[in-house]
């Protein structure tokens, strides 16, 4: 990865060093292509143009030679010197001479007479002899004065010739007349053909390399002229058709020995009169020695430009590395004003505009920058300042809800959705008897008692649907019952749902116990100590209800002091009062612990019993207990009292629906039992029926 990366971040100035070379060595070899391309087909096209003009001044030169022979003959045979019989043939024989002399590739001159008998030849080679069945005697008299490139029959053996090959004659014949005018014989000369191959060796010379060889091919394809030891060999053909080939040009062509020649060739056309045989003329090179000029000239071309590109990368380099090293001023001016040094983002060595504009774009943006930064740290400071203050009267408002918090009487707690206490005041830490570590951060259900989280996990629930909830309930702490008012307010976020709520618990057992005092009052004689006429009527509607359960009777009783305004006006009122105060203890201590003794007013008193047996027996049994209890007198003061009571009873029932009607009718039935003479007990009236009234 860090090599790539390291690959990928290239170096500006290497990057463009690359480009310029890159860019130089493509140029140049598209450059060096192109002309490489354009001057070797130029040098190719004058090599070969060249090779085309030896062949073609070669054929101009064979044209223009045989040319001269055929006039020559044609002369000498219009002369009419040739046709005089009154010339001696000494004489023509010494003009035959001088003509040979004059041209020595003249191999043979002679004249004959019409029947083709040699009248005089030069050096007397052939005279007297017959040639009328050579061609060109023949071909004279018909028309025809040149003969094609052949080998000597008759001269062969008579000329002297060194070279490997039979001699070969071209021949010239034209027809002479007599005096009359008419044909009378035919003067003919053979002329060598190592002319010919002279004449090429002339131009061939002119090219002055041994590579470059010349050929002579007559229209029917014999090699007449060719290099040593080529004589033999087949010339390829150079149209198509044929071995001949018309006009001048050049080609590049195989040849049988498997090397590829650049050929030049021309076809001889003839000259004035003389109309030509059709000779073609090859001047071959071998390409590679031929294009060596070509081959030069690459290799100079390449050279040249390696060289253009060489001193172009170079080039390249040095301006990439001017190029760059305003940038790098200005990565390094950069560089050290981040460490805080003194430094300027304006290059100096900048020559280029748009660096300059970037310098200056530049800098302007450090100035911008560094102005927002002082005008940022001057706000940071301005915010920290404030966050400071802030975090410093949070920390004291907190600090205020804390001791205020804990210094409530109240139990103040926040429980999360997960009912996990995320506060508590100290107040709820002591009432659930926890350190407050302890709590905070545990879930209720493992702070709070298995039985207390029960009881509170409904409301919780409700809280955390989001119902504000109050509720009473009491729970046991440090030995006693703790009454308490607990509200739960659910609290919620900026989208309405419930992310937690608050506890809220108020100590309400003093209130709760007084209100038990007040009521207790409300239903307690004062002088006494015993229920009074209130709780009464609440303990008779308390007994029907049980009533209506067991099916077992209930007996209220109403007992009024006999005679009690006496004891009052006797010994005096407050003695009067320690009379009620021990007929009160006596009914109480003659009465199961369970039955109610009550005062219901002055001397009147009540005493309902409860599960009653048997409404006659049982009723009769505590009655006259009562009646047993007052038979001792009472102290009061110094003196002793005899107290008696008169007692009216009445059964109640379950179909009892009123306990005021209750009393009413134990009220008549004690007033019966005052009448009855006091210190008895009677009945209800309606209850008589079934039971007597009995005395005490
Ligand atoms: N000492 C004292 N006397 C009271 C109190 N309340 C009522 N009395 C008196 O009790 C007397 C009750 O008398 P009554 O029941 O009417 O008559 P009695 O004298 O008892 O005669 P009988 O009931 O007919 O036997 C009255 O004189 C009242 O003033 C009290 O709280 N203390």
């Amino acid at each position: 990865m860090l090599l790539f990366r390291a690959a990928y971040h290239k170096r500006l100035k290497t990057d463009l060093a690359w480009r310029f070379c890159g860019m130089s060595i493509l140029l140049t070899l598209v450059t060096i292509s192109v002309v490489e391309m354009t001057v070797t087909a130029s040098l190719q096209e004058q090599i070969g143009q060249r090779l085309a003009a030896m062949a073609f001044q070669t054929a101009d030169k064979l044209d223009q030679g045989m040319a001269e022979r055929y006039r020559e003959f044609e002369l000498l045979a219009e002369q009419g010197n040739l046709g005089d019989p009154s010339e001696p043939l000494a004489r023509k024989q010494q003009r035959l001479e001088r003509i040979q002399k004059a041209y020595p590739y003249y191999a043979w001159i002679g004249v004959t007479d019409l029947q083709g008998r040699v009248l005089v030849d030069t050096k007397s080679l052939l005279t007297g002899v017959d040639v009328s069945k050579r061609p060109w005697f023949g071909g004279a008299l018909a028309g025809t004065h040149i003969q094609d490139v052949h080998e000597a029959k008759l001269l062969a053996a008579k000329l002297p010739y060194a070279g490997s090959e039979p001699p070969r004659f071209v021949d010239v014949a034209f027809p002479y007349s007599g005096p009359d005018g008419k044909p009378a014989g035919v003067v003919g000369a053979h002329m060598s053909w190592n002319w010919a191959a002279q004449m090429q060796r002339d131009v061939l010379a002119v090219a002055g390399s041994p590579s470059v060889e010349g050929f002579i091919v007559s229209k029917d394809g014999t090699i007449l002229v060719a290099p040593v030891g080529n004589i033999a060999r087949p010339i390829p053909a150079l149209d198509g058709s044929g071995n001949g080939t018309k006009g001048n040009g050049y080609r590049i062509q195989r040849w049988a020995d498997t090397e590829e020649y650049l050929v030049g060739y021309a076809t001889t056309r003839g000259h004035q009169a003389y109309p030509g045989l059709g000779w073609t003329v090859l001047v071959r090179q071998n390409v590679k020695s031929a294009f060596e000029p070509v081959r030069r000239t690459q290799q100079l071309i390449f050279w040249l430009g390696l060289g253009i590109a060489l001193v172009f990368s170079a080039f390249g380099v040095l301006h990439a590395r001017g190029l760059v090293a305003p940038l790098v001023a200005l990565a390094d001016g950069a560089r050290r004003l981040r460490l805080g040094q003194a430094a300027s983002l304006a290059p100096t060595n900048a020559h280029h505009v748009e660096v300059q504009e970037l310098g200056s774009a530049l800098t302007a943006l450090v100035d911008d920058l560094q102005a927002n930064q002082k005008t940022l740290r001057d706000l940071n400071a301005s915010l920290e300042n404030k966050v400071a203050k802030r975090t410093q009267a949070l920390a004291a408002s907190e600090e205020r809800m804390r001791i205020i918090t804990d210094n409530t009487p109240v139990l103040i707690a926040y429980l999360d959705a997960q009912q996990r206490f995320q506060f508590v005041n100290r107040t709820g830490a002591e009432w659930l008897e926890l350190d407050r570590n302890a709590i905070e951060g545990r879930f209720a259900k493992d702070v709070l008692h298995e039985a207390a989280y029960a009881a509170l996990a409904p409301s919780m629930d409700k809280a955390l649907a989001g119902e504000h909830t109050t509720f009473e309930h009491s729970r046991p702490y440090q030995g006693k019952h703790q009454h308490l008012t607990t509200q739960f307010v659910p609290e919620t976020d900026a989208r309405g749902r419930v992310v937690g709520f608050f506890a809220l618990a108020q100590d309400i057992t003093d209130s709760k116990n007084y209100q038990l005092a007040l009521k207790q009052d409300l239903l307690t004689d004062a002088l006494t100590g015993l229920p009074n006429r209130t709780a009464c009527l609440q303990e008779i509607q308390s007994a029907v209800a049980r009533t209506r359960r067991s099916r077992k009777p209930f007996a209220v009783m109403f007992l009024d002091v006999d005679r009690f305004k006496q004891i009052n006006d006797t010994y005096g009122h407050d003695a009067g009062d320690q009379v009620l105060i021990e007929f009160g203890r006596r009914l109480r201590q003659s009465v199961r612990d369970s039955d109610l003794v009550a005062r219901l007013a002055g001397d009147e008193f009540l005493i309902i019993a409860q599960d009653v047996n048997d409404p006659v027996d049982d009723t009769v049994l505590i009655a006259q207990k009562v009646l047993d209890a007052m038979i001792d007198p009472l102290q009061v003061g110094q003196s002793e009292v005899h107290v008696t009571t008169s007692i009216g009873i009445v059964v109640g029932s379950s179909d009892d629906s009123d306990p005021a009607a209750i009393i009413k009718r134990a009220d008549a039935a004690m007033y019966d039992a005052k009448r009855d003479g006091r210190n008895c007990y009677a009945f209800a009236r309606h209850e008589r029926n079934a039971v007597d009234v009995i005395d005490g």
